[in-house]
């Protein structure tokens, strides 16, 4: 089964090399000024420009209010919403009535029981992110380079497809697959050189990790009698 990739906090030029060289299939946006990834919507649309139609061009915010989307719909125009903050389902819905794109809500993850926050997102979200829960005093809540259990997630079966983040880089990202069987993985900083400073060479080992972790995962399938 296929396992999308998406290249988080884009920053420069690398953005071409992530979608055109190494295959992500979707890139994503940070636009949460706390963030060394935070980029100007119109920064951000220059980024985009080159990728459009060949990658999924993803938003992402913090509990942004209206007049914030709007000027991200006005000047970058994303192709997908990732929420990332404590927006609730009603905001999710109305946001879907306001701008008509899909929306893929993060849940953040340290224990087993952080996953019962799902259930009240499946009905309006289109996509779930797992992410590792940040700690309370984070400046962020996400884009930290850390991970939880993927254990958590095995055999774990939604209405919606779902991406595993927190904390993967090559090295870890095949086991990560193996183990939650994700529909897409995301990455910031396990492919970066310093916050916010993509490496395109390890965009690439990244991307060839996740389809190498594909073929294994298909040949084992194979080898299960129907
Ligand atoms: O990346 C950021 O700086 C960020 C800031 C605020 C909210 C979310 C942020 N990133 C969200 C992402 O989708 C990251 O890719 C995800 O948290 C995984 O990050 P990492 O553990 O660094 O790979």
């Amino acid at each position: 089964m296929h396992v999308d990739v998406k290249i988080c906090g884009l920053t420069d030029e690398t953005a071409v090399a992530a979608v055109r060289d190494a295959g992500a299939e979707y890139a994503g946006f940070v636009f949460f000024p706390p963030s060394p990834r935070h980029l100007s919507a119109a920064r951000a649309a220059a980024l985009a420009a080159p990728l459009r139609g060949q990658a999924t061009v993803v938003a992402l915010t913090v509990d942004a209010d209206d007049q914030a989307f709007d000027d991200i719909f006005d000047t970058f125009g994303p192709d997908m919403l990732q929420l990332h903050g404590q927006e609730s389902p009603e905001r999710i819905a109305a946001l879907k009535r306001r701008y008509t794109v899909p929306v893929m809500k993060m849940i953040p993850v340290r224990e087993a029981r952080d996953l019962g926050a799902v259930e009240a997102y499946l009905a309006v979200a289109d996509r779930i992110l797992f992410d590792a829960k940040a700690p309370a005093d984070a400046t962020r809540p996400g884009g930290l380079g850390l991970s939880f259990d993927w254990r958590l997630l095995a055999g774990l079966d939604l209405p919606v497809p779902f991406m595993l983040s927190g904390g993967l880089d090559p090295d870890v990202v095949g086991e990560a697959i193996r183990i939650a069987r994700p529909n897409a993985v995301d990455v910031s900083s396990g492919v970066e050189t310093a916050p916010g400073v993509k490496d395109p060479s390890a965009i690439a080992r990244f991307v060839k990790a996740v389809r190498a972790a594909e073929a294994a995962r298909d040949r084992s399938m194979e080898r299960i009698p129907s």
